[in-house]
């Protein structure tokens, strides 16, 4: 299936890459010299600069600008698309109806690791493109189908700003191993496999379980785990997930 972005930012980047293994990839976006470099990144692509009346009948777009852009660019599309998947955080099959004609509208929240085909996505929308819908998200990652728009929302304020939280977590790690002395470079070598092991264990384990497991009676885990519950690390985590929500939900809005 031949799939169009439009956008040539992180995410529209991230996706293709992930994408270009099972599909055709046309990328279209308004830097030039950022679509050559793609084009030089990821072989097989097409690149093609957005026009003031960007035809896109019969194409399957999926549409990876900001939020805050899809008045402008959706001012330049002329046609009506095929299926339109939109990444956008917060912004509501209503409103891109409203923008943009298309036969079957999508919303969908992908994560930067669709790179390494590691995305984990959540999809909602129009029925009749559910099953294409997931079978090209699950061609980079594991795909999610939800039947509203607020669970996407939801969705959106784990998976999709996940990994900038977990990023966080690994480089703390780090800088806490350094700080004890050991180098940086062993440091991220350990909280990779850490990440890495931590993640297949979660496949068939509750987090409790495993957390109950690793902390022995007056031990280094117990330690280390007391002085995180002291830093309100766990209400750090759901207040953080509950205000990228109330944004997901006022970007809605806007
Ligand atoms: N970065 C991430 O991890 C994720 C981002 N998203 C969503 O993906 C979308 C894109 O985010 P990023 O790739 O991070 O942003 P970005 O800033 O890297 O890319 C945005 C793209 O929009 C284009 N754009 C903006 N205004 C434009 C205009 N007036 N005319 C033409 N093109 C215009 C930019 O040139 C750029 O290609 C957002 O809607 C975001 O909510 C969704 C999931 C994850
Ligand atoms: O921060 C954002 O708004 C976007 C949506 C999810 C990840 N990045």
């Amino acid at each position: 299936m031949k799939l169009t972005l439009i956008g040539n930012g992180v995410m529209a980047q991230s996706l293709a890459k992930g994408l270009i293994k099972n599909h055709e990839v046309e990328i279209i976006g308004r830097d030039e010299n950022k679509l050559k470099t793609i084009q030089e990144k990821i072989p097989g692509i097409t690149i093609k600069i957005l026009d003031d009346n960007e035809d896109i009948t019969d194409k399957n777009i999926l549409f990876c600008v900001k939020p805050y852009a899809l008045h402008s660019v959706s001012a330049r599309l002329s046609g009506k698309a095929n299926m339109l998947f939109s990444i956008l955080a917060g912004t509501t099959l209503d409103t891109l109806k409203k923008q943009i004609e298309a036969k079957h509208y999508v919303r969908t929240m992908p994560n930067v690791a669709a790179s390494v085909q590691f995305s984990t996505t959540t999809i909602t929308g129009d029925k009749e493109a559910k099953t294409t819908a997931v079978e090209i998200f699950s061609s980079i990652g594991k795909a999610i189908w939800v039947n509203t728009e607020n669970q996407l929302d939801i969705a959106t304020a784990i998976a999709g700003s996940g990994p900038a939280y977990l990023a966080l977590i690994a480089e703390a790690l780090a800088d806490g191993g350094v700080k004890a002395g050991l180098e940086r470079h062993t440091c991220y070598e350990l909280v990779q496999g850490l990440m890495e092991g931590t993640s297949k264990l979660l496949k068939s384990n509750h987090p409790a379980i495993i957390k109950d497991s690793v902390m022995s009676p007056g031990g280094t885990t117990a330690a280390g785990v007391s002085q995180l519950e002291e830093g309100a690390v766990r209400d750090s985590m759901i207040k953080a997930v509950n205000k990228a929500y109330e944004k997901a939900c006022e970007l809605g809005k806007k």
